[in-house]
C-alpha cells in the first residue's frame, strides 16, 4: 500500500485549525504530520493533542513552518492574509500542495500567491463547501439570463469574531454574478451603503455584511426587479463541511501540475 500523504495544519489553534486537525486525524487517506502556529501563540512547543484537551499525539506545535512543511505533502491553511502569503512561498519551496481557505486577501497578496504557484500546486477558495461552489454556478447562470433591470444584492452573515468583509464567499458570488453579466466586478461593486448615497446605480452589485453571535456562515444573492425577486441562499451550520472540502483539495492536488486551482476544479464543477 502507498504511504498516505502527510498534512500540516497551520493556525492549528484557530476555529478552523482545530476542525481541520480533527478531520485529518479521522481521515483514512491523509496523515497528520505537523501543526504550525504563530510565534508567541500559547500552543507552540506543546503537544497538539494535549492542547486540544485530548490525549498525546506526539506532534509538537511549532512556529518553524518551513521545517514542518518539508516533512509534508500538503499544507492546509486557514489563517490570516499575511501568514498565508508567507506560507505560500514556504509550501512552494517544500513542493507541498498548499490548500488556502484564508479570506480577506488583497490584490497584492493574490499576486504573491500567483508567483508561488509557479512551483507548486495551490488550491484556493473563499468557501470549500460543495453547496456554495454550486451556488456560484447557479448565480452565474441566473445573472446571464437576466438583464440589468434586475438589481443584484449580496447579503452575508457571520459570527462576531470574523475580521474581514465582505466575506470570501460573498466575493465569489459577486464574481460569479459579474461574470454572468459580462462585467468586471471591480467596476460595479457597491459595498455597505451608508448616508446620502444617491439612487442605486443600474447594473451595480451591492454587498452587505451582518456580524453577530456564532453564525457559521449564511449567504443570499438577491435578484430584484419591478414586482418580483429571486433569492438564492446558502446556509452553513457546521464548520466541518469547510474542513472536509479542504481535505478533498489536499488529496486532489497530489498528482496535479504546479498552478492555481479552486474548488470548482476539485469538485469537477469547472468549465
Ligand atoms: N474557505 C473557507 O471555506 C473558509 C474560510 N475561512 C477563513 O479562514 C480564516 C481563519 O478563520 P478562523 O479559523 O475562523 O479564524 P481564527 O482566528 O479562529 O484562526 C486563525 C488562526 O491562525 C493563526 N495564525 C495567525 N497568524 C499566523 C501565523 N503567522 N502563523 C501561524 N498561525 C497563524 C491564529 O493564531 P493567533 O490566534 O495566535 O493569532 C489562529 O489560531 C479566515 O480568513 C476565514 O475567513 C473560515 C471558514 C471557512
Ligand atoms: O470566517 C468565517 O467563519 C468564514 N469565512 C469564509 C468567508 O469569508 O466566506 C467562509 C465561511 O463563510 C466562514
Amino acid at each position: 500500500m502507498t504511504e498516505k500523504p502527510g498534512v500540516v495544519v497551520t493556525g492549528a489553534s484557530g476555529r478552523m485549525g482545530q476542525m481541520l486537525v480533527r478531520e485529518v486525524q479521522k481521515s483514512d487517506r491523509l496523515k497528520l504530520v505537523g501543526a504550525v502556529e504563530r510565534s508567541g501563540n500559547d500552543w507552540v512547543g506543546r503537544d497538539l493533542g494535549l492542547c486540544m484537551g485530548g490525549t498525546e499525539t506526539g506532534i509538537t506545535v511549532t512556529d518553524d513552518a518551513l521545517e514542518a512543511f518539508a516533512r509534508a505533502q500538503a499544507v492546509i491553511d486557514f489563517t490570516s492574509p499575511a501568514a498565508t502569503v508567507g506560507f505560500a512561498e514556504l509550501a512552494a519551496q517544500a513542493r507541498a500542495v498548499h490548500v488556502i481557505g484564508t479570506t480577506g486577501l488583497s490584490d497584492d497578496d493574490l499576486r504573491k500567491i500567483h508567483v508561488a504557484a509557479r512551483h507548486a500546486v495551490i488550491v484556493r477558495a473563499g468557501n470549500m463547501s460543495l453547496g456554495v461552489n454550486l451556488l456560484t454556478r447557479i448565480t452565474r447562470q441566473v445573472a446571464a439570463a437576466l438583464d440589468a433591470d434586475w438589481d443584484i444584492e449580496i447579503i452575508e452573515s457571520h459570527h462576531n469574531q470574523k475580521v474581514d468583509a465582505p466575506s470570501g464567499t460573498a466575493l465569489m458570488l459577486g464574481e460569479a454574478a459579474a461574470e454572468g453579466r459580462g462585467v468586471a466586478l471591480s467596476e460595479v461593486s457597491d459595498r455597505g451603503r451608508d448616508g446620502i448615497t444617491g439612487k442605486r446605480e443600474r447594473g451595480h452589485i451591492g454587498f452587505h455584511a451582518i456580524r453577530g453571535g456564532d453564525v457559521v456562515g449564511e449567504h443570499e444573492v438577491i435578484f430584484a426587479t419591478a414586482g418580483e425577486r429571486i433569492v438564492l441562499k446558502h446556509l452553513a451550520s457546521d464548520r466541518t463541511l469547510f474542513a472536509r472540502g479542504a481535505l478533498k483539495a489536499a488529496l486532489w492536488g497530489q498528482d496535479k501540475a504546479p498552478g492555481e486551482y479552486d474548488m470548482l476544479d476539485v469538485l469537477g464543477l469547472g468549465d
